[in-house]
Order: structure tokens, then C-alpha cells, then sequence
């Protein structure tokens, strides 16, 4: 199949959507933005070996996450999605079925969170499957929630558990034939969910509130907020919301949810900050909508870090967690 045909069989046949004026077929889409708001744009990468393989994903996971991931940045930033455009690089090895297969995850993803899929580009990869999404979305103008938000007295909370998706890799790598008895922790990895209703629900509101959705793993983004706050983020060990699974598997595993729930990464849960006076009205704010938001720190004053309290003791906490460049090496061969 040449690359035309490959870009008409993985975009035709869906429904016209009134907001896009010029769709796939042109030079670039011409779409139609919400007059009053401003635009958040993001862009996020998979490349096959490093984010996923063939036995961890299959493609219609593939598809749904690199959506789910690029939507989860612009629900950090109290956003909608709108638009996306997908760079999708095979190698010979995917076949024109896998790749409408990832398709068919990808349209999924869309379908569920309001995205017009306008525009790509399809280019051969020499080895492994690379593929990249740009993001369009809106928020009301002025309303973005930034790293930088955060405040001495802030209470710091999350959305939700967190460690599942590192787990369930875990598990995918070294326990396939245990998957079946852990099914949140592979859901957590293969098909994560982008936390837009916490997101809208921060930005709504309209109080200062420091946002980061949680990729590459809590301490990390934990320290994003307090590098661009200027501030230091004290967690509690014992206040981390554990998921049953992930206290199952770790006992079976002899491993520590902490590590995961700290370093793991790949949770696209919100860890954000808000005044200790907001706090009470956005958790029930949140529980009205049959949210769950976890008060796991608070900020103090004191140098850009993280700290951690666990058994009455408190220690810095390291800028741990997924790092491209620290893990596979380049950081070390310097
Ligand atoms: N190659 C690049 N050129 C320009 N800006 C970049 C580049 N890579 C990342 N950025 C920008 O750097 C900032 C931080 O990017 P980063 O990827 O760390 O955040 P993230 O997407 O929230 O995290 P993750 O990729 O782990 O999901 C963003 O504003 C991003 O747009
Ligand atoms: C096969 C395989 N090995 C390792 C991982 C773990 N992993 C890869 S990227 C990343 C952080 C988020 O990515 P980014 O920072 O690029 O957004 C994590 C935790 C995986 N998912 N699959
Ligand atoms: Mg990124
Ligand atoms: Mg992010
Ligand atoms: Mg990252």
C-alpha cells in the first residue's frame, strides 16, 4: 500500500464535524476556534522500545494512549481538547490492518473526549514505530492553570491513585500470565485516563490553583510545581491514596508501592496546589461530581524541592522518576 492509499484507508469514512472548515485532503486544516478563548497547545511523542512494545500494547492501545497522554496536558492546564494532529512513522513491520487498528484506538479516544482528528503527516521509520500528537485546545481567557500557581499554605492534593500504570508494565514484563487477576493495573498502563473532569473542575473555580498532570511520576512533577513556584512541596508517605491492586500485586511481587507511587510515571492523574481556604469547597465541589481528590502535602517556604515525611520523619525527596535521557544513558556517558 503506497503512503496516499495508506492516508486515505486510516481517514476516511467519519462523520463531518462542524467545527473543522477544511479537513484532511489539504495542504493544512482550517478549524474554527471559540471567540473569548485562548488556545493551549501540547505536543507529545511515543516511539515503540521506549514507551511500549508489541506485548505491552496492542495497537488500538497504542492509538488510545497517545491521544490520552496529549489530552491529559491540556486537562493539567484546566482545558478542553478540540483538535489534534498525529506524525505517524511505521517500519515495514506494522501492516496496514495493525495500523487501522491503531486508528480505530485513536478515534476512540476522540469520540470520548470531543477531538476532531484534522491532520497528520505519514512517513517511513527504519526501525520501530514512532508517533507524535499536536494538540489544540481552549480555555477560557486568563483561566490556565500553570505549574507556577503554587503558594506557601497551599494544601497539595492528587486525583487519584497512583503507581498502577509503572505496576501493571511490571506485571505485562514479567507476570503476563498473572494480567488477567490485576485488571485495573493493566488498564491503568494500556488505557489511561485523562483527568479533564478535574481539570475543568479546578478551572471552574476561578481561584489560583497550581496544576501538573502526573507523567513521569509524582516526585517529578511534584518538583515541576515547586521549581516553578519557587516553593517546597511536603508529602506524607501515609497520605498517598494505595489502589487495593497495587497493595495486592507489590505483596506478591515483594516490591514497594511507595517506589512506584513516587517514581513510576505514566499515571495521568492532576497533582495540584490550592489555598488551604479553598481546599474544603473544591473536594466537595469534586465529590458532588463523584470525584475523589486526595490531600496528600501542603507548601511551605523554603528552596524549590520536594520533601517527604514518612514515619514521622522527614527527608528530601529526589527529582526521581522517568527521565529519556538519565535512563537510557546519555546523562551518564557525559
Ligand atoms: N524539543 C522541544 N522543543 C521545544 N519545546 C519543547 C521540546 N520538548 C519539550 N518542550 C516543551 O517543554 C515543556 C516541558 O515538556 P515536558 O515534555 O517535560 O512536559 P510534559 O509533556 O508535561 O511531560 P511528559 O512529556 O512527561 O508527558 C513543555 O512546554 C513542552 O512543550
Ligand atoms: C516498554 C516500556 N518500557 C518502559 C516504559 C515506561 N515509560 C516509558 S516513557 C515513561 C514516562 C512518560 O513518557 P514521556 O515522558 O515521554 O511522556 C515511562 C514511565 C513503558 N511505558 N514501556
Ligand atoms: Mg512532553
Ligand atoms: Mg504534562
Ligand atoms: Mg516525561
Amino acid at each position: 500500500m503506497d503512503e496516499f492509499a495508506l492516508i486515505r484507508m486510516l481517514t476516511t469514512g467519519r462523520q463531518p464535524d462542524p467545527r473543522v472548515v477544511v479537513d484532511v485532503g489539504d495542504d493544512a486544516a482550517v478549524v474554527t476556534v471559540t471567540p473569548g478563548k485562548q488556545m493551549v497547545l501540547a505536543c507529545d511523542a511515543m516511539v515503540e522500545g521506549v514507551h511500549f512494545r508489541r506485548d505491552t500494547l496492542a495497537p488500538e492501545d497504542v492509538g488510545y494512549k497517545i491521544l490520552a497522554v496529549n489530552v491529559s496536558d491540556v486537562a493539567a492546564m484546566g482545558g478542553e481538547p478540540r483538535f489534534a494532529l498525529i506524525a505517524l512513522a511505521p517500519d515495514c513491520a506494522w501492516t496496514p490492518d495493525e495500523l487501522r487498528r491503531l486508528y480505530d484506538g485513536l478515534y476512540e479516544g476522540a469520540a470520548a473526549w470531543g477531538v476532531a482528528l484534522v491532520g497528520g503527516d505519514t512517513v517511513r521509520s527504519p526501525g520501530g514505530l514512532w508517533l507524535s500528537v499536536t494538540v489544540v485546545g481552549e480555555v477560557e481567557a486568563g483561566r490556565a492553570l500553570t505549574r507556577g500557581a503554587a503558594r506557601p499554605g497551599d494544601v497539595v492534593f492528587v486525583s487519584g491513585p497512583l503507581g498502577l500504570s509503572a505496576a501493571g508494565l511490571d506485571l505485562l514484563l514479567r507476570h503476563p500470565e498473572r494480567a488477567d487477576r490485576y485488571p485495573r493495573l493493566v488498564a491503568a498502563h494500556r488505557r489511561p485516563r485523562p483527568r479533564l473532569d478535574v481539570g475543568r473542575l479546578c478551572a471552574s473555580q476561578g481561584v489560583r490553583c497550581a496544576l501538573n498532570d502526573v507523567s513521569d511520576g509524582l516526585a517529578s512533577e511534584a518538583w515541576e510545581i515547586a521549581e516553578a513556584s519557587g516553593v517546597t512541596v511536603r508529602l506524607y508517605a501515609d497520605r498517598l491514596p494505595v489502589h487495593p491492586e497495587l497493595a495486592a500485586y507489590c505483596r506478591e511481587a515483594d516490591a514497594s508501592p511507595l517506589d512506584w507511587m513516587l517514581f513510576g510515571g505514566e499515571d495521568y492523574e492532576l497533582v495540584g496546589a490550592v489555598s488551604a481556604g479553598v481546599w474544603p469547597a473544591l473536594a466537595r465541589a469534586a465529590r458532588a461530581e463523584g470525584v475523589a481528590l486526595v490531600a496528600v502535602g501542603e507548601v511551605v517556604a523554603g528552596p524549590p524541592g520536594v520533601v517527604l515525611v514518612e514515619d514521622g520523619r522527614e527527608r528530601p525527596l529526589p527529582k526521581g522518576g522517568y527521565n529519556h535521557f538519565v535512563d537510557e544513558g546519555i546523562e551518564r556517558a557525559r
